[in-house]
């Protein structure tokens, strides 16, 4: 008899007590697997060295979740058991190695959400100001795993990251979507009538456009640096008595203490942004993978057909397609493609080598596990 078939008692001090015997072997559970996380951490050092020692694997953390999610039998839903899971396995990871995880801040952005969804909340969170001083702070080591935003569902690409690829070695290890919700935020000093401003990052008051031509067509939008920025500003505004609204997250809202005037006023109810993991290792294949190239193609006719062409011949499924002009004036364009499959599949590595024969140059970014969560 499975484990779920056991009666449950039905008087709340025969539950309770229930609950603390469960709680118990829970615990233990969890510590008996931390141990075998701590030897694991031994074992790689070990085999790997000081140096070349990796302990994230997010091809092995995704087979995990993936496993949880098949197997779960409810009452919980597969996504809430999941993230249990993910934080057990966060504070796993933190014992064998703290990760400081470098992201676009401030504190409070949808790209630190991103991170602690795809992290857990056993990380060493380290804000930076710009996307190209998260990939500069995982290049010289100060962080083991950079997080940045690549593409909106509303608002479509995140050129600064697609640009920084270009001269950078670092690899994408993963990625994670994040269902994007947007508030009018007020510090509770100041009236709602009285708003002058609203600041947000622009791809925010972009996201939102519809709904602030509609209630708010007479105040001044102002674009800042990030939508946590804005919050900060609206608290700070706040505390002098002036009325500046922000549009910004759960998150920051929380942080800067700022009351919900109006809330989930994104003009698209599936608002979405996706983000990616950047890192410097090579992440084996995970059984259901993705990968992302870059490549400078010649402007001439038939280019990209010719690329495109090669996907279709081998079977293998593009997910996206985005053009940026190159900034060498010698190249027409770069294609940033993002395929199903790991660059080590047979049909993945055949498309792959003609896409070197046909293209000036093509860079494979990364090929990382499909997000779970
Ligand atoms: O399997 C490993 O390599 C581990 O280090 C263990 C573990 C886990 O807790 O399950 C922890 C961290 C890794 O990112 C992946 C998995």
């Amino acid at each position: 008899m499975s484990n779920s078939k056991i009666a449950v008692p039905d008087t709340l001090p025969l539950l309770r007590d229930r609950i603390d015997s469960i709680d118990s072997q829970i615990q233990s559970l969890i510590n008996e697997r931390a141990r075998c996380a701590e030897k694991v951490a031994e074992v790689k050092l070990a085999e790997q060295g000081d140096e070349a020692v990796v302990f994230y694997r997010p091809e092995r953390e995704a087979q995990v979740l993936r496993r949880v999610m098949e197997r779960n039998e409810g009452p919980l839903g597969n996504e809430e058991m999941a993230k249990i899971f993910r934080q057990v396995m966060s504070s796993c990871l933190a014992l064998e190695k703290p990760m400081r995880i470098a992201f676009l801040g401030p504190e409070g952005t949808f790209t630190q959400q991103a991170a602690l969804k795809h992290f857990g909340k056993s990380i060493i969170s380290a804000p930076m100001a710009a996307i190209d001083e998260v990939f500069r702070e995982v290049e010289s080591g100060a962080a083991n795993y950079g997080v940045v935003p690549v593409e909106n569902s509303t608002e479509g690409v995140v050129n600064h990251t697609l640009d920084t690829f270009r001269d950078s070695q670092l690899k994408i290890c993963g990625e994670v979507e994040e269902r994007i919700h947007h508030h009018l935020l007020l510090s509770p000093n100041v009236n709602a009538d009285d708003v002058t401003h609203i600041y947000s990052h622009q791809q925010s008051l972009a996201q939102c456009r519809a709904w602030l031509d509609r209630y708010w067509p007479h105040v001044e939008r102002v674009a800042v640096s990030s939508n946590a920025e804005a919050a900060r500003l609206a608290a700070e505004a706040g505390r002098s008595g002036r009325a500046i609204a922000a549009i910004a997250g759960e998150v920051a809202c929380e942080l800067y203490d700022l009351v919900k005037v109006s809330a989930n006023i994104e003009d698209r109810p599936d608002n979405t942004t996706r983000f990616l993991i950047v890192g410097t290792q090579d992440v084996p294949a995970s059984g259901k993978d993705k990968t992302s190239l870059l490549i400078s193609a010649k402007n001439e006719p038939g280019a990209l057909y010719r690329l495109l062409e090669a996907f279709e011949r081998h079977g293998v499924d593009m997910t996206r397609l985005e053009t940026r002009p190159s900034l060498m004036s010698r190249w027409g364009y770069i294609f940033y493609i993002d395929f199903v499959g790991h660059y080590q599949d047979p049909e993945c590595q055949a498309v792959i080598e003609e896409l070197r024969d046909r293209a000036a140059e093509v860079k494979v970014l990364g090929s990382y596990p499909v997000a779970v969560l």
